[in-house]
């Protein structure tokens, strides 16, 4: 194995109390120092099944363009089709390391497809407190079955997978047009710039083990996603934290809600009037937290700018258009885009 899994560094911290060097933060980045505890701030939380269909429309665009973050509830997944997801995934992380091991990202393959630890080099010499399970859920030609769990090792891991995506897909149509309409173009010209019906899901399993020093260290650290927009769902577990105005907020934990971020692709898309939202994760000292983020992504070849109705001489475009497959090679190689 060529790079050590965090769940393994943590089996091996648990009785040290304490973390290797290479995952404590810097000051202005540790979470015991930055995070505003008891805000006042929170990010909104959206019932979609509220009777004033306005309402959930004007709350969906507000909070796109003010936090790039929100939640919503009663969004039409069955809470029992999202438990039976998120156990599957579980399952996985509960393999012997050798037996996720087969589902390791080739270190030669293209794509962040399979199992994986960030490496050191992507973080600037710090390492994060979390390992993840990425594979494409959607559209079915997309999907390399190699990267799921197979019948075997997690029983059921597909068809609880295929039915959250079904679920999925409901509310991911909805938002686009709802985001669509808030920026004044048909409901589905949103989606249609973004690559329509060839829209690829990316589930990505975040694995968060039990961290000595919790306050020292992070798990996912801070980013925007690349993607249009990302929905995702968290273990019980506290860790997701929103940044606005340079101070970071809890995301509250509501059982079965989505979290919904706007991200890159859609924040060019609009031409910037949608914030592309700062977000990172913490970890807990006791409790192993997990998290499901499904990323709505364009393909590769699709060329993604400022809508054209959107721009004029009076509002030029504010991002360049280009390829998502160039966007993405310039974000991870930390190119300026
Ligand atoms: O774990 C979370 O709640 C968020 C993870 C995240 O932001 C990501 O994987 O892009
Ligand atoms: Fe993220």
């Amino acid at each position: 194995m060529e790079v050590e899994r965090v769940q393994d560094i943590a089996l091996k911290q648990k009785n040290a109390n304490t973390i290797p060097e290479d995952f404590i933060r810097s000051q202005h980045e540790q979470p015991g120092i930055t995070t505003v505890h008891g805000a006042v701030l929170e990010i909104p939380v959206i019932d979609l099944d509220d009777p004033d269909e306005g309402k959930i429309n004007r709350s969906i665009i507000n909070a796109s363009q003010d936090w790039g973050m929100f939640q919503v509830v009663n969004h039409g997944i069955p809470g029992e089709v999202i438990s039976k997801f998120q156990e599957v995934g579980r399952k996985f992380f509960e393999l012997p390391q050798e037996e996720k091991e087969v589902y390791a990202k080739p270190s030669d393959a293209k794509g962040i497809e399979g199992y994986g630890t960030k490496l050191q080099k992507e973080l600037e010499g710090k390492k994060a407190w979390v390992d993840h399970l990425f594979h494409k859920i959607w559209p079915p030609a997309a999907i390399n079955y190699q990267f799921w769990p197979n019948n075997n090792d997690v029983p059921s891991y597909r068809e609880a997978t295929e039915e959250y995506t079904k679920y999925l897909r409901g509310v991911v149509e909805k938002l686009l047009k709802i985001l669509s309409v808030g920026l004044g173009l048909e409901e589905n010209e949103a989606k249609a710039a973004l690559g329509g019906d060839d829209l690829v899901y990316l589930l990505k399993i975040n694995y968060y083990p039990p961290c000595p020093q919790p306050e020292l260290a992070l798990g996912v650290v801070d980013h925007t996603d690349m993607s249009s927009i990302t929905l995702l769902v968290p273990n019980e577990v506290q860790g997701l934290q929103a940044s606005r105005d340079g101070n970071w907020y809890d995301v509250k934990y509501i059982p079965n809600a989505l979290v919904i971020h706007i991200g890159d692709q859609m924040q060019i898309l609009s031409n910037g009037k949608y914030k592309s939202v700062l977000h990172r994760t913490t970890v807990n000292k006791e409790k192993t937290r997990m998290s499901w983020p499904v990323f709505i992504e364009p393909p590769q070849d699709q060329e993604v700018g400022p809508h054209p109705k959107l721009v004029n001489e009076d509002n030029p475009p504010k991002f360049k258009t280009k390829k998502f497959s160039e966007y993405a090679y310039c974000k991870f190689n930390k190119i300026p885009q």
